[in-house]
């Protein structure tokens, strides 16, 4: 079968570009993905300066007019981590209200300005100054982290989404590694006025290519109509206000509070790591802080890996419930066996181990939660759902950080501060495994491989009325992609859809045979999911009526099919063609007519306004 559609190109369509200057190519979507991971490497580097610079900043020496107390300097990390409970809860519903472009130059001003405002207050020595410095870089930096993640949303959904992710995981941890690596010294042989600047200067470069991005990004827009989708998404559907925060599914608070409860352990055991390591294992400190960079370390490297890996596996909640499970493993053993660990020699080894878990189980539940959330909720409440998701590890991590101070203020001990970290970290677990069993008992999209369609190449083929738009259950998206990226054929993406249909078992399809203006991509991304759409092309359907009409048998085959197909009312007929051309093209015909037709078809998605 040779799957084809109208040669002739339709008036006014924009003219996509070759190679790297399509914004759909390969090379321009990775030029885009290092922008997008240098729009956060300033906050990043500039959220550690504090710490880095710590032995300045506490320095109780007479000549040391920046001196502050240690209550001061911790209110330096809860002036950024209590406020943002509530800033990204809400913020993250105005970047869907208001898109990336404005939100984005927004909050990077607030994070610029606020590192500006550090640095001056450590040239003036004025603690008052870096407390509203830090607090209005606080509103911009995490919200940015939102932001951050809608734009990889909108760029990579539907492909190699958890890569991304896991890119942009690593420059914020080379952010911190770098801030902990050269600031101290800095500080040490400059001043702290120095180290701070640094961090402005990081930030302005952020600011800069977030300003390339934009205009690559609004050029993408114009290049593949994707402002008229944004319009015609707007006109359809509307972020409907924050309560909608609450009718998330459950699969999305599982999720979250796995989050929550990992990332509060793990962050709040660094926070008390060096001096940990230090009292229990007898490590000198600058070894303690070795190991922390080695977490960092680890998980920069693994992020993207495990991303990439999960983008071509599938498994993201599973390795959500292993990097809680690795935390609960280790916080248990560090808490049921202190003596066995602090007798270890040598201690270096027990402390790289610890690490090790540390940055096994920070990589895995990074890389894998935040390309999560965006799969499991609507792509209009995407920005909200991340908004969430942070604010809540942000209280997650504010509280246990809060729980590990008490008490260890109250017992004077380790023991009883790592018993509480593993029963955070159980929780967690428990948390994580639920997660598991309830998406395998309802869509199992959690751990499905990345194969989503775009909410915004959707909205476009139906808006240019080449589909029908039919939900099923359960079932496959068969998606006509006219237009889209490269025309299939030699190409690299017409190479990759043939190795997908290869995946999916249709081993003699002929690429190359097809017509170059248009062609079928069969998705399944959302096989077994009882809520899925399917976009089917109306010349498939015109295939199937022409079949059912040449074989009696397939006549009441057809006929069957014919009354279970529903469009919406005032769907089109496509120009799209369906031919039969030879025994080359029958395994996809067969495929789509298997894995697509014969599913039960229930009412249109467009009235439900889901996609
Ligand atoms: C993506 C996630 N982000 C955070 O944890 C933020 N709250 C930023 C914290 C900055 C820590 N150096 C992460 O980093 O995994």
């Amino acid at each position: 079968m040779e799957v084809v559609g109208t040669s002739e190109p339709e008036q006014g369509s924009p003219k996509v570009e070759k190679g790297f200057a399509n914004p759909a190519s390969d090379a321009h979507r990775y030029i885009i993905l290092v922008l997008i991971c240098m729009v956060t490497f300033g906050s990043y580097f500039s959220y550690d300066v504090p710490g880095a610079t710590v032995a300045q900043l506490l320095d109780p020496r007479p000549d040391n007019k920046m001196h502050m107390t240690s209550l001061q300097y911790n209110l330096l990390y809860s002036l950024y981590a209590w406020p943002n409970v509530i800033i990204v809860f809400i913020g993250g519903y105005f970047i869907d209200l208001l898109g990336i472009a404005i939100t984005g130059v927004a909050l990077m001003s607030l994070v610029t300005i606020g590192q500006v405002i550090m640095t001056a207050g450590a040239f003036e020595h004025s603690i008052r100054l870096l407390f509203l410095g830090r607090l209005i870089f606080a509103s911009g930096a995490e919200l940015l982290i939102v932001c951050q993640g809608a734009m990889i949303f909108k760029w990579f959904n539907g492909k190699e989404m958890a890569l991304a992710f896991g890119f942009s995981l690593t420059l914020a941890r080379l952010g911190s590694i770098l801030c902990f690596a050269f600031l101290p010294s800095v500080a040490e042989n400059h001043g702290i006025p120095a180290a701070f600047g640094l961090g402005s200067i990081f930030c302005m470069i952020s600011f800069v290519v977030l300003g390339i991005f934009l205009v690559l990004d609004s050029r993408a827009d114009r290049v593949l109509q994707r402002n008229q989708v944004q319009e015609s998404y707007e006109e359809t559907i509307q972020p409907q206000g924050l309560s909608e925060a609450f009718k998330l599914s459950p699969s999305f608070w599982l999720c979250v509070s796995t989050l929550m409860t990992n990332y509060g352990c793990l962050y709040s055991f660094f926070a008390i790591s060096i001096d940990y390591m230090h009292h229990v294992l007898g490590l000198p400190s600058q070894d303690g802080g070795y190991e922390l960079t080695l977490v960092y370390n680890i998980s920069m490297v693994l992020a993207p890996i495990v991303g990439g890996i999960l983008d071509v596996q599938g498994g993201r909640g599973l390795v959500t419930f292993f990097g809680a499970a690795t935390s609960a493993i280790l916080f248990c053993s560090l808490s049921w066996m202190p003596p066995l660990a602090a007798s270890a020699k040598p201690a270096i080894s027990v402390g790289t181990a610890i690490a090790v878990a540390c940055g096994i189980s920070l990589a895995s539940l990074s890389s894998s939660v935040w390309p999560t959330v965006p799969i499991i909720v609507p792509a209009h409440q995407v920005g909200m759902a991340i908004g969430v998701a942070q604010s809540l590890q942000n209280f997650g991590v504010g509280v246990s950080t809060l729980g590990v101070g008490y008490i260890y203020d109250q017992s004077g001990s380790y023991h009883a501060v790592l018993t509480y970290l593993s029963g955070i970290a159980v929780c967690s677990a428990v948390l994580g495994a639920a997660w598991n069993v309830y998406d395998k008992a309802t869509d199992g999209v959690v751990n499905r491989m990345d194969v989503g369609v775009s909410a915004e190449e959707t909205m476009l083929l139906e808006k240019s009325q080449k589909i029908m738009m039919v939900e099923v259950a359960p079932m496959a998206v068969l998606v006509v992609r006219r237009k889209f990226y490269e025309e299939i054929g030699e190409g690299e993406i017409g190479m990759k859809r043939r190795d997908y249909y290869r995946s999916l078992g249709i081993t003699d399809l002929d690429v190359a045979s097809h017509d170059k203006s248009s062609y079928v991509d069969f998705v399944p991304p959302l096989l077994q999911n009882p809520t899925s759409s399917v976009l089917v092309p109306d010349a498939v359907e015109e295939e199937r009526e022409r079949e059912a009409e040449s074989s009696p048998d397939k006549q009441n085959y057809g006929s069957s099919l014919g009354s279970s197909i529903g469009g919406p009312p005032g769907s089109s007929i496509s120009r799209t063609r369906v031919s039969q051309s030879g025994p080359v093209e029958s395994g996809l015909r067969e495929a789509l007519l298997a894995k697509t037709f014969r599913l039960p078809l229930s009412s249109s998605v467009r009235e439900k306004q889901q996609f």
